[in-house]
């Protein structure tokens, strides 16, 4: 049987509560999985389990409602990328089996109201949520500038009008033969294209990490209390290479039988500015930049439309090309 990825666990407690001293032992602990394996559990981050919860429950609801109701709120402009996306309407050069809802800081045009989910306050809910994922996705960013020595600030300065996307995401029940089929998955392998991504994942399991981009993907087990952090594509390309950006896919649990229980997970993908300019930061002499300067806005509308492709009978999304997700 396959073992586990390797992913360090860390505290956030000493960089939120703690002296210089903690904090910078927080960044140097960060930046060592940051570099290695891309990704870290991250515990008394300060985000309540009982909120994590209440989340995972408010997706639940949604996902319950009839099909016609969710398509409603369908997603149908990559450039805004937000709404509901149904199964089989995305994946990236193979099959996904998933439905997904999308909810931004700036944009909720498509967005249930407080009569279609009565008592959830769906709207304000997620807004909520939203802001606690974006907060403490900050500090863990400011922590990273630390520990690269680019100035506390260095991330603030460029995400004061971000504009990042949480998503939840559904996984629904299926028989293990059909997603085990060659091009099929839960979600197949990408790398997450923006700077980091905070996932917060139920207790079915799936989720499997390729660290060294060697066909070796191994599972990143559910820590009930922790949220995975995992560093994307123009994170990546900012440091140089230096922060690994990995690949990672949705699969059936490596102990399921042959009816998978649904699953549900919740990422919040972070983005910068979207003027911002992403140049490799060189920290040695005559250091060689591995990447092309890019435009922060225009690479995360290109990426999102290699996700989809305007269908020809209704003019809604749907295909899909490429690796990246979001
Ligand atoms: O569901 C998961 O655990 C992973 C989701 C993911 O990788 C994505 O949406 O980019
Ligand atoms: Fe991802």
């Amino acid at each position: 049987m396959a073992t586990n990825v390797d992913i360090a666990v860390i505290s956030f407690e000493p960089f939120i509560q703690g002296n210089d001293a903690d904090r910078k032992d927080v960044a140097k602990q960060l930046y060592e999985a940051f570099s290695t394996v891309g990704w870290v559990y991250l515990k008394d981050h300060g985000i309540p389990q009982s909120r994590v919860d209440e989340i995972f429950e408010l997706a639940k609801s949604f996902f319950e409602l009839p099909i016609d109701q969710k398509l409603t709120w369908k997603l149908a402009d990559p450039e805004v990328n937000q709404g509901y996306t149904a199964d089989g309407a995305e994946a990236n050069g193979g099959i996904d089996h998933k439905e997904c809802y999308e909810h931004r800081r700036f944009q909720n045009r498509s967005c249930p109201t407080e009569s279609d989910l009565p008592d959830r306050h769906f709207k304000t809910t997620l807004d909520d949520f939203y802001n606690q994922c974006l907060t403490l996705g900050l500090q863990v960013l400011k922590c990273l500038a630390m520990a690269m020595d680019l100035g506390d600030n260095f991330f603030d300065d460029i995400t004061t009008k971000a504009d990042p996307q949480l998503r939840l995401l559904h996984y629904p029940s299926i028989e293990k033969r059909i997603i085990e089929q060659e091009g099929h998955a839960r979600i197949i392998p990408h790398t997450d294209f923006g700077l980091c991504t905070l996932l917060f994942q139920d207790q079915v399991g799936g989720l499997e990490i390729d660290p060294f981009h060697t066909g070796d993907f191994k599972p990143a087990v559910p820590i009930p209390g922790t949220v995975l952090i995992n560093m994307a594509d123009l994170m990546q390309r900012l440091t140089n290479g230096r922060c690994r950006s990995t690949l990672h896919r949705v699969v059936s649990p490596r102990t399921s039988g042959d009816l998978l229980p649904a699953r549900y997970s919740i990422p919040f993908f972070i983005h910068p500015d979207p003027e911002t300019m992403i140049q490799p930061v060189t920290k040695e002499e005559g250091e060689f930049r591995k990447y092309e300067t890019v435009n922060a806005g225009e690479w995360r509308v290109m990426n999102t439309m290699k996700n989809y492709r305007l269908g020809s009978q209704d003019g809604v999304l749907d295909g899909k090309v490429g690796l990246a997700t979001v």
